[in-house]
């Protein structure tokens, strides 16, 4: 698809920004500091008050910054006119805001409209977006009261991408969708971004969203500290301090065994022949499901099954709590070395895994 040959992203750098509100004792951001590799989706989560959207909002300087910058590409934002800082970021907010009077064509095209397109490169580039987000292109003559909740959020999407930004912000983008279709948002989403590799910073206060969609998660808390900022699987194998393990639950565990499938973990391959009696398991399970499965039928192992349903080899505790202790040491080692994560979001894994 060609929209994959324009794609660009760019690194992101919060430089010790901080933030005080006119009228305000406290900051409500306060020396904010951490960098965006180029097409990760970074998260940023936390209490209600914590600063998410400040900080979100300082990046295309809809709110000033008080101190410190922020760094697109290696250009500071602080020095920028908003207005053209703007085009080149994508926004996408939880209503939507779609132009009413304006059908589907024509609000994906707003920016490009800004930018001095002409009408056949913008609908041209309406077509093709259309497309990647998995609309008809009939569609495109509808106006927004004419689509459902989801696909006016999916719009949402495109009208961000139309002018390629090397950066995306998602300000709780999927939070006015019910729970079903909310799932399905979040995992077309995902799999858009495989193809786009846009550098996102995506707000949330659901900590399951946020292990779903990040590369890596910014946990702040009241007053705008950074608690912790990690991969997703770093982050609940070893939360810094009371606060995250709280915040990201007692269940950390089975959380962490959601995020990788059998495919990434090594079975017992001894037992193969025998295995065929056993319980079976397709090998895209996640250790969570798998871990269910041997719990509900009180079994010591299961049989893996491949793409073609037959036996691969065989998965106990023992293999779990193995790729778990790996993962975690792999983890560490990412973060000394700021490499993508093992178990990372665009990594391809299948999206039972999501
Ligand atoms: N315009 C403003 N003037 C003064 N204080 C503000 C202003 N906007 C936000 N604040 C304060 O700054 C802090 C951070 O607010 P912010 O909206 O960034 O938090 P948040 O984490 O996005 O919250 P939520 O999850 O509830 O949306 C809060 O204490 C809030 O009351």
């Amino acid at each position: 698809m060609p929209v994959k040959d324009a794609a660009s992203a760019a690194p992101l750098e919060f430089r010790n920004v901080s933030k005080r509100y006119a009228g305000t004792e406290a900051p409500a951001i306060q020396d904010l500091s951490f960098t965006v590799p180029a097409g990760e989706v970074c998260v940023l989560v936390g209490p209600s008050g914590c600063g998410k959207t400040t900080a979100m909002r300082m990046v295309n300087r809809m709110i000033d910054i008080t101190s410190g910058d922020i760094l697109i590409d290696g250009k500071g934002v602080k020095n920028r006119q908003p207005a053209e800082l703007r085009r080149e970021i994508g926004y996408v907010i939880q209503h939507v805001g779609l132009f009413p009077h304006l059908n589907i064509t024509n609000n994906i095209g707003t920016v490009p409209r800004l930018l001095g397109w002409d009408k056949k490169r913008i609908a041209d580039r309406s077509a093709e977006l259309l497309e990647l987000i998995g609309l008809p292109a009939e569609m495109g003559k509808r106006y927004p009261s004419q689509l459902s909740g989801g696909q006016r959020q999916r719009v949402g999407v495109a009208r961000a991408l139309a002018a390629d930004p090397p950066l995306m912000l998602m300000d709780e983008p999927f939070g006015a969708i019910d729970p079903i279709n909310r799932e399905n948002l979040q995992n077309q989403f995902l799999r858009l971004q495989r193809e786009i590799r846009k550098t996102i910073v995506f707000v949330t206060h659901d900590i399951d969203e946020a292990i779903k969609m990040g590369d890596r998660i910014a946990i702040l808390r009241e007053g705008g500290e950074l608690v912790q900022y990690d991969t997703p699987d770093a982050i609940l194998a070893n939360p810094v301090n009371d606060f995250v393990a709280k915040f990201v639950g007692q269940d950390r565990g089975l959380k962490r065994l959601a995020l990788s499938t059998l495919e990434h973990i090594e079975l017992d391959r001894s037992a193969t022949s025998s295995a065929a009696e056993r319980v079976t398991v397709p090998v895209t399970s996640t250790l969570r499901d798998a871990l269910s499965v041997l719990i509900t039928e009180s079994a010591d192992s299961l049989a893996v099954t491949g793409s073609d349903g037959s036996v691969i080899g065989t998965v106990g505790i023992e293999q779990i709590n193995r790729a778990l202790r790996q993962g975690a040491s792999q983890e560490s080692e990412a973060e000394r070395a700021t490499t993508p994560p093992s178990l990372d979001k665009a990594s391809g894994a299948p999206e039972s895994a999501r």
